[in-house]
């Protein structure tokens, strides 16, 4: 017999200050899991939008009016006392002075370093993504020419890179695994290779790994022991194995036609937004775009956008 299970629908904030840091709350005396530190925010009411609930709970607990909110993680917890649905927003911009108006305690801290505990499960999961950049580079050695890539790599400061390159020969993928290498430990970046790669003998060093969607649906666990791994998606099915599997953060397109798809128009924001804006982890919109187009991943509720040609 199927039981219908009560959700209960809740607007949370992430809000974050320039430094990168975010503001927890501590839960109050009377409330399930009292004591426990969470991201502000509460129940949504009756005819609330996500966004109205939290302009009013943070109106509410904090004295804030938010101005720059968008939509970011939605996932599902069981607890004890609840099943609820938590629609994580990042907010960026607000006016007023934080301060705890219901007498709670709030707290900016660096979220790889939270200094709080313990922190709500279901917040918990969200600390390491918030380590994720916005723009995720993929390397670009076969559409550019190795000497003029490894050219514009040497001049790009830390940045998260994905090494991909289904179309250069063995000697021109070590030489470009071996050029990443040196550029990551010079520059303290981040990267993560192509499954396509992984256990070629001239990988080198990484950071983790991205799956290919084949590779992705034919997986039945997260591979180990990589501190990253992604995959690259076409649509919510790809999106909820990830999920299943507890992936890092998805790449899903293409968003916009890409010259190497001519022809193809790419699924376009709207159909980008109703996926990624219910996604239960980041998702990173792919496919013809520029770092110009972060502001419409965001807004549609992406963690950024990856680029290939218009990241270099
Ligand atoms: N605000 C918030 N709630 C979270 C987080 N993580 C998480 O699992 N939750 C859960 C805990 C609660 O079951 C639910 C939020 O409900 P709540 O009771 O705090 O909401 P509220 O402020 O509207 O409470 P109330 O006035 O109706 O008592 O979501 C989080 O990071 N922030």
């Amino acid at each position: 017999m199927n039981v219908a299970v009560k959700l209960t629908e809740v607007a949370v904030g992430v809000i974050l200050d320039d430094r990168g840091q975010v503001l927890f709350a501590q839960r109050p005396a009377g409330k399930p899991y009292a004591g426990w530190w969470e991201f502000p925010g509460g129940k949504i009411e009756a005819g609330e939008t996500v966004q109205q609930a939290l302009y009013r709970e943070l109106e509410e607990e904090l004295g804030i009016r938010i101005c720059d909110c968008q939509p970011w993680i939605t996932l599902q917890h069981v607890y004890p006392h609840a099943t609820v649905r938590l629609q994580f927003c990042k907010v960026r911009g607000f006016d007023g002075t934080p301060h705890g108006r219901e007498g709670q305690a709030y707290l900016w801290a660096d979220p790889q370093r939270p200094v709080v505990d313990p922190i709500l499960p279901a917040a918990i999961r969200m600390l390491p993504w918030l380590s994720l950049p916005e723009l995720l580079r993929l390397s670009a050695a076969g559409v550019l020419g190795v000497e003029a890539w490894l050219a514009r790599l040497g001049a790009t400061p830390r940045a998260m890179l994905v090494l991909r390159e289904p179309d250069l020969s063995k000697p021109e993928l070590k030489r470009v695994a071996t050029a990443v290498s040196a550029w990551r430990r010079a520059t303290g970046s981040t990267v993560l290779v192509s499954s396509r790669h992984v256990h070629a003998d001239w990988v080198g060093e990484f950071d983790g790994v991205v799956l290919t969607e084949r590779d992705l649906l034919a997986a039945s666990a997260r591979p180990a022991p990589h501190q990253w791994v992604g995959a690259s998606v076409h649509g919510r099915a790809g999106i909820e194995h990830a999920a299943r599997l507890g992936l890092d953060f998805v790449m899903l397109g293409a968003v916009s036609a890409t010259a190497s798809h001519p022809g193809e128009p790419g699924m376009g924001w709207t159909a980008f937004a109703q996926l990624a804006a219910h996604a239960p982890l980041p998702v990173y919109a792919l496919g013809g775009l520029a770092s110009a187009d972060l502001d419409h991943a965001r807004a549609a509720g992406g963690q950024g956008v990856a680029l290939l040609r218009g990241g270099w």
